[in-house]
């Protein structure tokens, strides 16, 4: 059994979610399959799958709609199964397209939730407040959620769930909708909530959890791939590079030469009398290098590549056995 542990200047639980040999069966399809993992407090985990891969199923164990065929879920150490009420008051809760009452305020919406999870009135008052200022919603607090965009609906949605100041926050594809303006909002709000609880959040959107999450989880058909920690890769770029055909051999040879690049590939199309080539770079600075070294052979274009993220190459190498059965 996973022991909560505590860390000293901050006596609270650092393990929030503790799942071990978690699995669910619909009647003999085994849709999660001996899952184990941790959400820390105050870290944001991405849970990241193809569509049937079992993340639903695990968010709706975690929030007690469901009942594991086997293993165990505590939240804070409380079992999700023994002691269900007391599990989900440590939870908050942003289900994919989270229904709203379009009639209601937001104001008379958060009260009417707020309510429902039992709230004391100081403590409702005192959460709405903080709710507000946090999602910044107290210019719209009087204003009909129907008549809102949909990131401010977003909003709405994930300050109904922390208004009791859960130890963890769910979210189910919240970017699902949303555009990229305020794909970027809610990343800042998502690290924001995760400086007081531990937040998990799941997506298919492979580089938005790559941008917001500090692990993630990649689960297919059931079973988890691994676990892992984000953002302590160096940053390499893809450049595609245009140059006179003429000038083919000379520029590759002068490539060769160039600090920081690290591999190269001629494309076979290239338009009439310019040859071109797909670099893969150490970091940024290299392009310059690259443009120095190349200066008088006719330099038609350098430009950035969109490259794919690590954890899409990552995603895909892992995955790859799906795709060719
Ligand atoms: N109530 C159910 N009865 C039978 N099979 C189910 C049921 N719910 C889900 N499944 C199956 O279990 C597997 C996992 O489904 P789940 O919804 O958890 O995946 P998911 O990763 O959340 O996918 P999506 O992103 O499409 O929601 C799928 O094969 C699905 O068909």
């Amino acid at each position: 059994m996973a022991r909560a542990w505590m860390d000293r200047r901050n006596p609270r639980p650092m393990v929030v979610v503790s799942v071990e040999g978690l699995s669910k069966a619909y009647g003999r399809h085994r849709a999660v399959d001996d899952v184990s993992f941790e959400v820390q407090d105050r870290e944001v985990l991405g849970l990241l799958g193809p569509n049937g891969s079992g993340k639903t199923t695990i968010l709706r164990i975690l929030t007690g709609y469901l009942q594991p065929s086997a293993g165990t879920v505590r939240i804070d150490g409380i079992d999700v199964v023994r002691d269900g009420r007391a599990a989900r008051a440590r939870i908050g809760y942003v289900p994919e397209n989270a229904p709203l009452y379009g009639h209601m305020r937001v104001n008379e919406f958060l009260d009417f939730m707020g309510r429902l999870h039992g709230l004391p009135e100081a403590a409702l008052r005192r959460g709405m407040a903080e709710a507000r200022r946090r999602l910044a919603l107290d210019a719209v607090a009087e204003t009909p959620i129907g008549r809102l965009s949909r990131g401010y609906r977003q909003r709405v949605a994930i300050a109904q769930a922390v208004l009791h100041g859960p130890r963890l926050l769910i979210l189910d594809e919240p970017t699902n909708g949303l555009d990229p303006r305020q794909v970027i909002e809610l990343r800042g709000l998502l690290r924001d909530m995760a400086r007081d609880c531990a937040v998990l959040v799941t997506s298919h959107i492979l580089a938005e959890m790559e941008r917001v999450a500090d692990r993630v989880a990649i689960l297919l058909d059931g079973r988890l791939l691994t676990v892992q920690r984000i953002g302590q890769r160096r940053q390499r770029i893809g450049l595609r590079l245009r140059a006179p055909a003429a000038q083919a051999a000379a520029v590759a040879q002068a490539l060769g030469a160039v600090p920081g690049l690290l591999g190269l590939a001629a494309e076979p199309e290239a338009e009439p009398g310019l040859a071109a080539w797909r670099l893969e770079a150490e970091d940024a600075a290299a392009a310059g290098r690259i443009a120095a070294r190349l200066h008088g052979l006719g330099l038609a274009s350098l430009e950035p590549l969109d490259a794919p993220s690590d954890l899409e190459t990552l995603f895909l190498r892992l995955t790859a056995s799906k795709a060719i059965h």
